[in-house]
């Protein structure tokens, strides 16, 4: 007599086994017959086939729907370094997280680099605009209630040396690269939570992407410590960075889609002031 065997003993491997079945051609009732064959009970085998080929075929739909996956700026850390040269520098590895892709750098720039962006950038505040989905435009987002500035790539010395900096700590070409920004959030400001690669679902995004494709990483880099508050979040894995003086946070996503849960903010400043230089790092040349 056959022993009842329950669908939960449906190994992975016996799965696996299922959807190559399936995928070869082999038609249901030859796999039901090898199964009964192997001492599967009929209606259990049966229950453990549509089970298998219903999740599988979930699982494909949902992978379906995902934009390509895209090469994206990466540090070299195979040989888990404490520290790595960046062109002119020695950089710190603070942390290290594989899922999203999040690094943190301690001494990325020095104090001095960053007293010199702050007093570049200051004169040349406005208030922060996001790029409009709609039109591909600019426009002054509730979300964000910082100051910005562009500095054009390889606008003087400074931001020369910065930029190439970047390229070499990241392995990806400078010329991918967005002007740096630079924010100033007062006391209450902040930035919400959201993706920084362009929606693909928005009716401006074609346009923006002509422009150097999509964003795949970024580089915040922190120019001054506030006092209490302003960390950058990443909510979906409830992770908070500090903001620390020439530290910078580091996070790639290989597709504009929330799967590369990249999704993060800045943190409302409860207590002095806070500073950043964003560098987004494109697919393609950004000219
Ligand atoms: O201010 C921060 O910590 C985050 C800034 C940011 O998300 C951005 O510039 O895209
Ligand atoms: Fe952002």
């Amino acid at each position: 007599m056959k022993t009842r065997i329950s669908s939960q003993s449906a190994t992975p491997e016996l799965r696996q086994w299922i959807v190559e079945q399936a995928r070869a051609g082999h038609a249901p009732e030859a796999v039901l017959r090898s199964m009964t064959d192997a001492g599967w009970q009929e209606d259990v085998a049966i229950a453990t086939l549509e089970e298998t080929l219903k999740t599988h075929l979930a699982e494909q739909a949902l992978q379906d729907a995902l934009p390509a996956p895209s090469p994206v700026p990466e540090p070299r850390l195979e040989q888990a370094p404490s520290a790595v040269m960046a062109l002119d520098r020695e950089v710190q590895v603070l942390m290290n997280l594989r899922d999203p892709r999040v690094v943190v750098f301690g001494g990325f720039l020095s104090h001095d680099e960053c007293d010199a962006l702050v007093a570049l950038a200051q004169p040349r505040l406005a208030r922060s605009e996001t790029v409009d989905n709609d039109t591909g435009g600019s426009e002054v987002n509730e979300a964000r209630t910082s100051q910005g500035m562009f500095f054009m790539r390889g606008e003087g010395e400074l931001i020369s040396r910065i930029e190439a900096r970047i390229a070499a700590l990241l392995d990806w070409p400078l010329e991918n690269g967005e002007g740096v920004q630079v924010l100033h959030y007062r006391p209450g400001a902040e930035y919400k939570p959201h993706y920084d690669y362009f929606d693909p679902a928005q009716p401006g995004t074609p346009t923006i992407l002509k422009r150097g494709g999509q964003r795949v990483g970024t580089l915040v880099m922190y120019l001054n410590t506030p006092e209490r508050g302003g960390g950058t979040t990443f909510p979906d894995v409830n992770l908070e960075v500090a903001p620390i003086k020439g530290n910078a946070v580091f996070f790639s996503y290989e597709r504009a889609h929330p799967s590369t849960r990249s999704l993060h903010g800045g943190a409302p400043v409860l207590a002095g002031e806070k500073w950043v230089a964003t560098k987004w790092l494109r697919q393609a040349r950004f000219d």
